[in-house]
């Protein structure tokens, strides 16, 4: 399960600065006092498939995913997982990674519990969490508190935090941000190998473009704000994908960059 439609959506917010301070509060599109931040998105992502969203910063990749978690209602369309539309935030079947997301006065172990307090048999949920905490290689370190651990492994409970819910959809915000580069290119690997054996439906931002086509099924680019959907690619090549053996990478790689704007420096 994990199935999501995303038919004919649009989002405006009113902007603050220019909206008229008038008795008469309907705000007037004309006169600019909307932001128009997604302009007719249509996308169609198969259960399983592990998406990478690209685009100019600022157009609006952050808010489409809001709008599929629930936290924000879109102005036109709508969002439906596995056939019931999304009408607000539910626990259920999603669960938002978000880095820095561990609450600070809590061990791991009481992290990734978190998501697991309704399960009455304690064995059972101790099972879990450890099964869990040894997936993202983390055992040895229940007791640690967040400070007490390296970016990754911070990123690596977070991993288990979600995973231990078993969402059916994994909606991950540029969760790399802020590791350097060799933890970041550890976490890619983590992350395919963890889908490959569970196989959620993952959505992910990122603006790395490399990072991307090593990890995702499919690969969705959007344009400047108002964003709307310039490149969806399925990639079928195997991993691990090596741009220096797959010219098709390669290629897809460029035009990546050119539908970003970048010409030259590649
Ligand atoms: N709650 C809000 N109210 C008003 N404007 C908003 C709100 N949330 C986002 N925006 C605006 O919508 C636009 C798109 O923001 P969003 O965060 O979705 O972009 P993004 O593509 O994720 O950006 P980045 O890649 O830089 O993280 C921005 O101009 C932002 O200022």
């Amino acid at each position: 399960m994990g199935h999501i439609q995303v038919c004919g959506l649009s989002k405006q917010y009113m902007e603050r600065r220019t909206a008229p301070r008038t008795v008469n509060c309907s705000p007037n599109v004309e006169q600019g006092t909307y932001l128009e931040v997604l302009n007719d998105i249509n996308l169609h992502f198969e259960d399983g498939e592990l998406v990478c969203l690209l685009g100019p910063s600022g157009c609006g990749k952050t808010t489409l995913v809001r709008i599929i978690a629930g936290f924000e209602q879109p102005t036109s369309g709508s969002v439906t997982i596995d056939g019931k539309q999304v009408k607000g935030p539910s626990s259920n079947h999603i669960f938002v990674f978000q880095h820095n997301g561990l609450l600070p006065w809590m061990t791991v172990w009481d992290n990734v519990r978190l998501g697991l307090r309704h399960m009455s048999d304690k064995e059972q949920m101790g099972d879990r969490i450890r099964e869990y905490l040894d997936i993202v290689n983390l055992t040895g370190f229940e007791h640690h508190y967040p400070h007490q651990l390296s970016g990754g492994m911070q990123r690596r409970a977070e991993l288990a935090r979600a995973l231990v819910v078993n969402p059916d959809v994994l909606l991950m915000d540029e969760p790399f941000a802020g590791l350097d580069f060799l933890t970041r290119l550890k976490m890619r690997e983590e992350i395919i190998n963890m889908h490959e054996y569970f196989r959620k439906t993952i959505l992910f931002i990122t603006h790395d473009i490399e990072e991307a086509l090593v990890m995702a099924d499919r690969m969705v680019v959007f344009s400047d704000r108002p964003a709307q959907v310039r490149m969806n690619l399925k990639l079928s090549c195997s991993h691990p994908r090596d741009f220096t053996k797959e010219s098709a990478l390669e290629d897809l790689r460029r035009s990546v960059y050119m539908e970003l704007g970048v010409h030259y420096a590649l």
